[in-house]
């Protein structure tokens, strides 16, 4: 069912901060930060030439992240996002085989413009994951 990794997420306290240490320590592209209220966060993408990384800091109140960079105050990975052709096909597979899909179950627009959800890390070995449509 899954297809190509687009991003492996790492979530931040300091963004600006993360974004130097991938640009000027590392060397890579990155992208202008975007805020995307609706996902209680703000991104900025790492392209390489295989997938991308994407850098989270909590935005707004009730940010799904906040919990997560409260407990990992030096960063930490936070989800994988795997490709899927169809997004509800995928939803109701996973769903008849027991995995929890986070939040009210419909695919939200996510930072690519794209319908996203994402599954339970308790349900796939610790590790929150996203899909997206391809
Ligand atoms: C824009 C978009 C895009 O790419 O297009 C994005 O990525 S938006 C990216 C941001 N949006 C999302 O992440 C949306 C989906 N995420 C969520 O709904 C939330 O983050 C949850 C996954 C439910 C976790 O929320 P929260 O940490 O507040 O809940 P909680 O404290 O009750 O955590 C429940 C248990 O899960 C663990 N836990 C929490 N976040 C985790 C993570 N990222 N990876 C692995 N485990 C994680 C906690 O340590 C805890 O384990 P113990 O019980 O063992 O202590
Ligand atoms: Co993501």
């Amino acid at each position: 069912m899954i297809g190509r990794l687009n991003h492996v997420a790492i979530a931040v306290s300091d963004l600006a901060a993360a974004t130097a240490t991938y640009k000027n320590t590392l060397g890579a592209k990155v992208s202008e930060p975007e805020s995307l209220p609706e996902h209680g966060v703000t991104v900025v993408f790492v392209e390489l030439p295989n997938a991308k990384i994407e850098l989270l800091q909590p935005l707004g109140e009730g940010s799904p992240i906040a919990g997560f960079v409260a407990k990992n105050p030096a960063g930490g990975i936070h989800h994988l996002c795997y490709e899927v052709d169809d997004i509800l096909t995928a939803r109701d597979q996973l769903k008849a085989a027991g995995a929890r899909v986070l939040g009210d179950g419909e695919p939200k627009i996510g930072a690519h413009g794209k319908p996203v959800l994402f599954l339970h890390p308790k349900d796939f070995n610790g590790a929150l994951v996203e899909l997206e449509q391809a």
